[in-house]
């Protein structure tokens, strides 16, 4: 990224902690087993991402949608909740002119595809109708008109594929179609002196979100025909359907996921989710040996009661392989004085897979010391070896930590060693702090 992008990707998610934009991470985590079932759309449908706002709300320099999460902007994870879905076949970005080489950096840097950038306006409606034309522009192949564009604010990272595909049918059908949720607060309305004139019933009401779909036509003649006061004070696409387009919009509840971050508390909120659905499963790689699985048996049960799923397997060859396009966490569980060897491989592995492009990748080495192997060498590894290989690998988007815990034929002192284990290793792959790399912890 340019360097005079630097200052504004200085605000991290959390403006009191320092970014690391080293690493690159986001998205849809989780293994590919958690993917949602294929569905097929037999229209052309296309989304416009309305991110050319400031986000004064949230306080900071840097606007929300480019705020970074572990390292990534916000608009990264959004275009790739979008991007993943096969069935959409364009995604139109609208951002302020002045982020516009920001805008083509990220989408660069993070390899999204079907993604066109294009200037926003100076109210949401006003980015969001660029977009809209954007799609329909004169001199495009007529395939890229969508019949359906979803509309979805750009900060409103946590959006399923299936709810998308609930819109797009529902817009496909009544022209019209948009997200609501229930009432939080209930709705007042107050006097010009500031007091209470009446409050609305709230089951009556609810609060529309995105995202919304509509029929190409439909929007685009709402945008047309709507007035300039619409374009400068109106917050509600829906509105402008029903009001010049005569289309009435279908509603569909969605799930509480589909908030949009406003003020600086979402930001957090938006990390601690992302890292929480990266940090669900890790793969155990073993290498055959028996104290090793015996080790991965035992871990397998302590992580459990910590919300950890485990998959244990003794390398990563066959089918096995596929465990590097489906998870974010690593365990390479070593007796043995190549252990360090072993390592290598997989970061070589890892970093061929390409994951760490969306991901910063936590592989912990855990050194099974006071076995056969290991005490035969005399030693386990130098801790600066481990340092060395790490350095390496943050550069590559991966995160190495080493744990070492002694071999014990005392039960009770052994089960202390893994419950050990096992909460360093949640703790590391959930936080992935840069600032333990490289580090040998013991058990
Ligand atoms: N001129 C604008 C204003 C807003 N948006 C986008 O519309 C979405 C929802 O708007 P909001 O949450 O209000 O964003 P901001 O206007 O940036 O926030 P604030 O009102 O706090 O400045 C955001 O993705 C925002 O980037 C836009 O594309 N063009
Ligand atoms: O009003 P803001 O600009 O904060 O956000 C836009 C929201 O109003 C909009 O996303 C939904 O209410 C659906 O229209």
């Amino acid at each position: 990224m340019e360097d005079h992008h630097k200052k504004m990707q200085s605000d991290s998610c959390d403006p009191d902690r320092p970014t690391h934009p080293g690493t690159f991470p986001t998205c849809e985590a989780g293994r590919s087993d958690h993917q949602p079932a294929e569905r097929s759309v037999d229209f052309p449908v296309s989304v416009v991402l309305p991110a050319g706002g400031t986000g004064e709300r949230t306080g900071l320099q840097t606007p929300k949608q480019f705020c970074l999460f572990m390292g990534r902007p916000l608009i990264s994870y959004t275009i790739q909740a979008f991007e993943r879905v096969s069935w959409i076949q364009s995604i139109v970005v609208v951002v302020a002119r002045e982020h516009m080489d920001l805008m083509t950096d990220i989408v660069q840097q993070f390899q999204h595809t079907k993604v066109r950038v294009v200037p926003g306006g100076s109210t949401r409606h006003r980015s969001i109708y660029n977009g809209v034309l954007a799609l329909g522009e004169e001199g495009r192949p007529v395939a890229d008109k969508p019949k359906v564009v979803l509309i979805h604010d750009a900060v409103r990272p946590f959006v399923e594929e299936d709810f998308l595909y609930k819109i797009a049918m529902a817009a496909k059908e009544q022209g019209a179609a948009g997200a609501i949720r229930p009432l939080v607060s209930t709705v007042i309305a107050t006097t010009s002196e500031g007091y209470l004139d009446h409050s609305l019933e709230r089951a009556k009401y609810r609060a529309s979100e995105m995202p919304q779909g509509f029929t190409y036509d439909v929007i685009y003649q709402a945008y047309q025909k709507c007035s300039e006061s619409d374009f400068e004070f109106g917050t509600e696409c829906l509105h402008l359907a029903l009001q010049y387009s005569g289309t009435n919009a279908k509603l569909i509840q969605g799930p509480p996921t589909l908030w949009k971050v406003t003020y600086k508390r979402d930001l957090a909120a938006a990390e601690s989710i992302i890292k929480d659905t990266l940090s669900r499963s890790a793969c155990v790689i073993t290498g055959g040996s028996a104290q090793a699985v015996t080790l991965a048996g035992a871990l397998q049960k302590a992580v459990g009661a910590l919300n950890m799923e485990l998959a244990v397997i003794p390398d990563l060859t066959g089918e096995n392989g596929g465990y590097l396009l489906k998870d974010w966490n690593f365990i390479q569980v070593s007796v043995s004085r190549s252990c360090l060897s072993e390592v290598e491989a997989l970061l070589t592995d890892l970093e061929a897979a390409k994951q760490a492009l969306l991901h910063p990748l936590v592989v912990i080495l855990v050194l099974l010391s006071g076995s056969d192997e290991l005490s035969v060498s005399g030693r386990a590894v130098e801790p600066e070896a481990i340092m060395d290989l790490a350095s390496a690998a943050k550069l590559r988007n991966i995160l190495l930590y080493g744990i070492q815990l002694h071999q014990s034929k005392d039960t009770q002192r052994w089960e202390r060693s893994v419950s050990r284990v096992a909460e360093i290793t949640s703790a590391l792959i959930r936080d992935r702090s840069p600032a333990l790399v490289g580090q040998l912890l013991q058990a």
